[in-house]
């Protein structure tokens, strides 16, 4: 028995024997044709004979001859009668071989079939088996390139972070908002029609964001922006929120902080800082930064209770250019109108509510919503007329190490700032005077200086006064086209009003990120109050929120180029921190 080493070789012996087989059959059959032609024409003959002696008896008869006639018929007829049944019989062998042949060769289709299946399952598997092997490698392999690429951009992220720290940069995220129904407008007074709520906008990566406008009958636009962080549509609250939460820890270390939510009207924003109407959801899913954040500062706070903090927030709107205390307690007063400081960029005789948890924070900003102006336009129904500022000040008896050397560094800085102004304003020539003059520490901070509270009395030295940060958190009003938002009437005044202050402090970002000797702080009250924030030392993060429909990409645009410029400010350029140096 040959040993086969796999199925084909079984299979063409298997042929090779049938072949053999069907080989001796046909010569079997050859023969067996031979023999019946011999056997006809013996027959062929033998009657040609009978014939023959028939047609001579019937001319001359001879009695004898008669006699062997009959005898020799009697023999041919036996002869016949036995070359008719070696006929049959022959038939049958034929008949049986080809019953025979017939089902072998059905047989042997089958095997081919078979075979030909097994063959190509057999193929088949080995070419999924191959396929799958090849396909766990590339993914072992995506993997780790994954792995490598989330490593190499966290490297690149921490790198970027303190590059940002170490030039004084403004951080900018983006978010993108979901499309949402009132998106779907059927027309607007500017003729857009539905297909502007087509998506143009969309968050690529992390990082990246990108308008792709190919409408037919509208120029071609394919723009990408590289922000800190980009949000998509499919970003939740928790979402944006973990990425912004690093920086509060700053708070602690004596950083003043600032985030600040821009964008055009109906993009997001106060979604995104004081979360959905239903701000007291136990879930806390749809809580805006603001909330987050103050949670998140009671925790760290919580975390060193040896440091005795003490939380007050503040909450002020700037309402066609005036600045509305939004705590004040004034009975018959809904919005109290206060003034800023002479000579400072911070509000007098603003309400300070001390706070002790974000449950206190949470009801405030409840009341304060209520409070804030806001009407229905074309674009949404609840659209803000003012720039909302919530602060929360923390104050701590025994700060930090490091939170001092930073009270310090940002004092000495304060003091080489009104050396420079010395020069043009007597005013703070004695003010600085008072300031070197100071009994304590010599580095008493003006009251511009970010890491004193507004209300502190600038002539308590650093020992009679707490330690105050800042937390700011601004919701500002949003650019709007008026064609767009359909206002009409007083409301025309409260556009104009938005309008001009967002221009203003786009100028200031413009300002300080060319390095002009002069920043127009003081050209809105919105860009005077973030004086600090914008062009301070504080960190500053603006979160850019953005409509993802064609309708608004003009606005959108904007709203990105703003972005992209608030990144090019530098604040603190290593230049200038050798200088202050030599102030000490
Ligand atoms: N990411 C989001 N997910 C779900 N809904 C959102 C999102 N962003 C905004 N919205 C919804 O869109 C509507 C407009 O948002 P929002 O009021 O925050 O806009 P805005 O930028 O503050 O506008 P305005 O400047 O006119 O006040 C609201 O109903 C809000 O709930």
């Amino acid at each position: 028995m040959p040993l086969f080493v796999n199925r084909d070789q079984v299979f063409a012996h298997q042929v090779h024997l049938l072949e053999h087989k069907l080989r001796a059959k046909e010569e079997r059959i050859l023969e067996l044709e031979t023999e019946t032609a011999i056997l006809n024409v013996r027959l062929a003959e033998s009657l040609a004979k009978l014939q023959e002696e028939k047609d001579s008896k019937a001319s001359n008869p001879p009695q004898v001859e008669n006699k062997i006639t009959r005898s020799s018929i009697a023999k041919l007829i036996s002869e016949v009668q036995t070359l008719k049944q070696c006929l049959s019989e022959l038939f049958a062998v034929y008949v049986s071989f080809a019953t025979e042949l017939e089902e072998k060769s059905k047989q042997l289709q089958e095997n081919v079939e078979q075979q030909r299946c097994y063959s190509l399952k057999e193929c088949g598997q080995d070419t999924v088996e191959n396929l799958q092997a090849r396909l766990t490698t590339l993914e072992r392999s995506l993997a780790e390139e994954r792995d490598r690429c989330g490593a190499e951009r966290q490297r690149r992220k921490e790198l970027h972070n303190t590059l940002v720290e170490l030039r004084g940069n403004i951080r900018v995220h983006c978010r993108v908002r979901p499309l949402l129904p009132f998106d779907h407008v059927q027309s607007s007074p500017s003729g857009w029609g539905p297909a502007s709520s087509e998506q143009v906008i969309h968050a690529i990566s992390d990082d990246t964001v990108v308008v792709n406008c190919m409408k037919p009958g509208v120029p071609a636009l394919n723009k990408m922006f590289e922000f800190e962080r980009v949000h998509g549509p499919e970003d939740s609250q928790e979402a944006v929120f973990e990425e912004v939460k690093p920086l509060l820890t700053s708070l602690l270390d004596g950083y003043n902080v600032c985030i600040m939510a821009y964008g055009q009207t109906g993009s997001g924003k106060t979604y995104t800082m004081t979360g959905s109407p239903e701000l007291n959801e136990p879930s806390g899913l749809q809580q805006g930064i603001i909330v987050k954040a103050s949670e998140e500062i009671f925790r760290l706070i919580s975390e060193k209770p040896s440091a005795s903090h003490a939380l007050e927030m503040s909450v002020m709107e700037v309402y066609n250019n005036d600045v509305l205390d939004l705590l004040a307690k004034d009975a018959g007063q809904r919005r109290e109108k206060v003034t800023m400081s002479p000579g400072s960029c911070q509000v007098a005789s603003l309400t300070q509510e001390p706070v002790c948890d974000a449950c206190e924070v949470m009801q405030i900003m409840s009341r304060v919503l209520r409070l804030r102006a806001h009407c229905p336009t074309l674009v949404h129904t609840d659209s803000s007329r003012s720039h909302l500022i919530v602060t929360l000040t923390i104050s701590s008896k025994n700060p930090n190490a490091q939170a001092l050397a930073r009270r310090l560094q940002s004092a000495k800085k304060s003091m080489q700032h009104s050396a420079q102004k010395e020069s043009w304003s007597p005013k703070s020539r004695r003010a600085n005077a008072a300031v070197r003059n100071s009994p304590e520490d010599g580095f008493q901070s003006p009251a511009s200086s970010p890491s004193l509270s507004p209300c502190a009395s600038p002539r308590l030295g650093t020992s009679q006064m707490p330690f105050q940060t800042k937390l700011q958190l601004v919701d500002l009003a949003g650019s709007e086209c008026v064609d767009m938002t359909g206002v009409s009437g007083g409301a025309l005044w409260e556009v104009s009003c938005i309008n001009r202050s967002l221009s203003a402090l786009s100028d200031v970002l413009g300002a300080l990120a060319e390095q002009r000797p002069h920043v127009p702080y003081r050209n809105s009250k919105l860009t005077h109050l973030l004086q600090d924030a914008i062009g301070g030392d504080a960190k500053l993060l603006v979160m850019l929120c953005v409509s993802p429909t064609q309708r608004f990409i003009t606005e959108s645009l904007q709203t990105l180029s703003f972005g992209a410029r608030a990144r090019q400010v530098h604040r603190d350029p290593v230049r200038k921190k050798s200088n202050t140096l030599k102030v000490k």
